[in-house]
């Protein structure tokens, strides 16, 4: 579904990344982690084609990134759903159509509303739709976050830091959140830091661990 060859990238300071070779086959859950300021959020801008290897080559869906037309692009923005790590909302729209934003702005509708209310109790927030994200905690901005990345059937979940500044029960909450995700076919990659979120990761899911060092990604060894 992604796949990497070869790839480099920098901001114009160095290398960040280099010589990256990786691939996400269908399916698969992986976790990113790497120190901080590695370039994980990076890495995961160039799996959804926010960003653009200078080097190397990133197909997504079997198309190369760097031939993709607005239709292509249009199409994998679709089919990727992003848990961005600040999770911004739009502060006078309620947490329901913040959630619906991504299906509104691309002129869709939901076959049934009643999609939107499965969505929202299954993240545990449908007491909380008409909320404005101001008046939401860490927790649920995350939760809400997810539910908007997943509004559009997408078949990767790509989601960065989806546990910072949530505590530990929530962690747990968000974490299986995206197993079960993943368990209905979807594939499913999470950047963290947090090395116990894996391990508890490992007993539910079969994940595999990308490590960003010396600008490359490796697949981590069993002693996390
Ligand atoms: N738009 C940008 N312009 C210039 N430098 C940037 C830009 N975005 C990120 N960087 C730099 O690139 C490096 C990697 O950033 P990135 O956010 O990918 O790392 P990260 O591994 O996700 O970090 P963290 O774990 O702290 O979120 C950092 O040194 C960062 O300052």
């Amino acid at each position: 579904m992604i796949e990497l060859e070869q790839v480099a990238y920098g901001y114009g300071t160095g290398t960040l990344l280099s010589g990256v070779t990786m691939s996400l086959a269908q399916g698969s859950f992986h976790f990113l982690t790497g120190p901080s300021g590695a370039g994980k959020t990076t890495l995961m801008k160039l799996c959804y084609g926010e960003l653009v290897a200078e080097q190397g080559k990133v197909e997504l869906f079997d198309k190369n990134v760097s031939e993709m037309q607005r239709d292509d692009v249009a199409n994998v923005r679709r089919r990727i759903g992003v848990v961005h790590q600040d999770c911004q909302f739009l502060n006078h729209l309620s947490l329901a159509e913040n959630v619906m934003l991504p299906l509104t702005v691309s002129g869709r509708s939901l076959h049934d509303p009643s999609e939107l209310q499965e969505l929202l109790t299954w993240v545990g927030l449908d007491r909380q739709q008409a909320a404005k994200p101001p008046e939401l905690s860490g927790g649920e901005r995350q939760r809400a976050a997810l539910a908007r990345a997943v509004i559009m059937s997408p078949d990767v979940i790509l989601a960065d830091e989806p546990t910072g500044n949530v505590d530990w029960e929530m962690s747990l909450r968000l974490l299986q959140l995206l197993v079960e995700l993943n368990r209905m076919g979807k594939t499913v990659m999470i950047a963290t830091h947090d090395m116990n979120l894996i391990r508890s990761a490992k007993s539910q899911v079969q994940a595999r661990v990308l490590r960003i060092s010396n600008h490359q990604v490796a697949v981590a060894g069993a002693n996390l």
